[in-house]
């Protein structure tokens, strides 16, 4: 089996509260792009899991595609049923568009096919909410007004522009912005109906200006060209556009020090499209 893994982006982030436990309450509008990794997942006689290529300083036991496997695995039908995932990454890491979470979501979409656990897709949700904040909606796999930690999700349908998703050269940590004193937590919340209506801001875009001067200046020189967002805590940063001509242009002119893609917005995770495909084949 081989299935694309999305990125989401944030169109807004507001940060209306934190919890007990140190997390963040927030509410945020979730919309996939079609830029994504792809995962393949060959199933074999062994019973364990094998990772491959070797990501750069991240040791296969931190991988989330692994840690989502081993969560499905007391839950696979027949302990012979071991896989080899093979992960060709495109996404940047740390980058704020939640790779590192759709993989692991899109592990456990697979894996729940080919070990026939049989789990809903709510089940698949609150198990992978576990392995990241990002997780349930990657699993559920529409576009998504979030609530909570981003756990609660409400449906909906967006317009489906094109973006320019720049990524400055430099990696943020979501945890050192999270944990700053001088984060914006008291945002008011909003209704669903005014986030659909009105959008909204990024709670997190100044403290990553700050610390960032890589992202401040890219923010500087996207300013240029329209209303420039942070997604997540960065480091990318978007352009929204009517059509891809438009962003196509602007991308040729973007300093060569920073990664830039045309995508575009989708209601439906990629993840999804082709795995319902694969399973229509697949009946009987
Ligand atoms: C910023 C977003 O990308 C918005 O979609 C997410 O909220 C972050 O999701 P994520 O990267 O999957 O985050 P996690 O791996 O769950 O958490 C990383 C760290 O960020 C902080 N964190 C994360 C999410 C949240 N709602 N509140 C937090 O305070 C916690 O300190 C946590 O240790
Ligand atoms: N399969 C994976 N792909 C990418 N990152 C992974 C993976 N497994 C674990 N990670 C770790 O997770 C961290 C965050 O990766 P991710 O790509 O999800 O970041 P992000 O885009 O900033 O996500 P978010 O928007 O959820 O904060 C990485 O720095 C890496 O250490």
């Amino acid at each position: 089996m081989q299935l694309p893994s999305p990125a989401k982006l944030n169109l807004f982030l507001h940060i209306t509260g934190q919890r007990q436990d140190g997390y963040h309450e927030l509410q945020t509008l979730f919309q996939f792009i079609d830029l994504c990794d792809t995962l393949h997942f060959s199933l074999n006689e062994e019973s364990d899991v094998t990772i491959s290529p070797e990501i750069k300083d991240l040791p296969t036991q931190e991988n989330l595609v692994y840690k989502a496997a081993k969560l499905l695995e007391p839950f696979r039908k027949k302990t012979t049923y071991g896989v080899a995932i093979r992960l060709e990454k495109q996404l940047p890491m740390g980058g704020g568009i939640g790779g590192g979470s759709s993989n692991a979501a899109t592990t456990l979409l697979a894996l729940n096919q080919l070990w026939q656990c049989q789990l809903s897709l709510e089940k698949l949700a609150q198990l992978g909410v576990q392995l990241g904040a990002d997780v349930p909606v990657f699993v559920m796999g529409f576009s998504a007004f979030a609530e909570g930690v981003g756990e609660r999700l409400q449906k909906v349908t967006l317009p489906t522009p094109y973006f320019l998703l720049v990524k400055p050269n430099c990696h943020v940590s979501t945890c050192q912005i999270f944990t700053d004193k001088d984060l914006t937590r008291d945002t008011p919340p909003i209704r669903i109906s005014h986030a659909l209506k009105l959008g909204g801001h990024n709670d997190c875009l100044n403290l990553v200006r700050k610390y960032n001067p890589e992202v401040n200046e890219a923010y500087l020189w996207l300013k240029n060209h329209g209303d420039v967002k942070l997604t997540g805590t960065g480091a990318c940063l978007f352009l929204t556009f009517n059509n891809a001509h438009d962003a196509e242009q602007v991308r040729a002119t973007i300093p060569e020090k920073w990664q830039a893609w045309v995508c575009r917005g989708c209601n439906v995770s990629p993840t999804h499209d082709v795995l319902n495909q694969w399973i229509e084949k697949n009946k009987g």
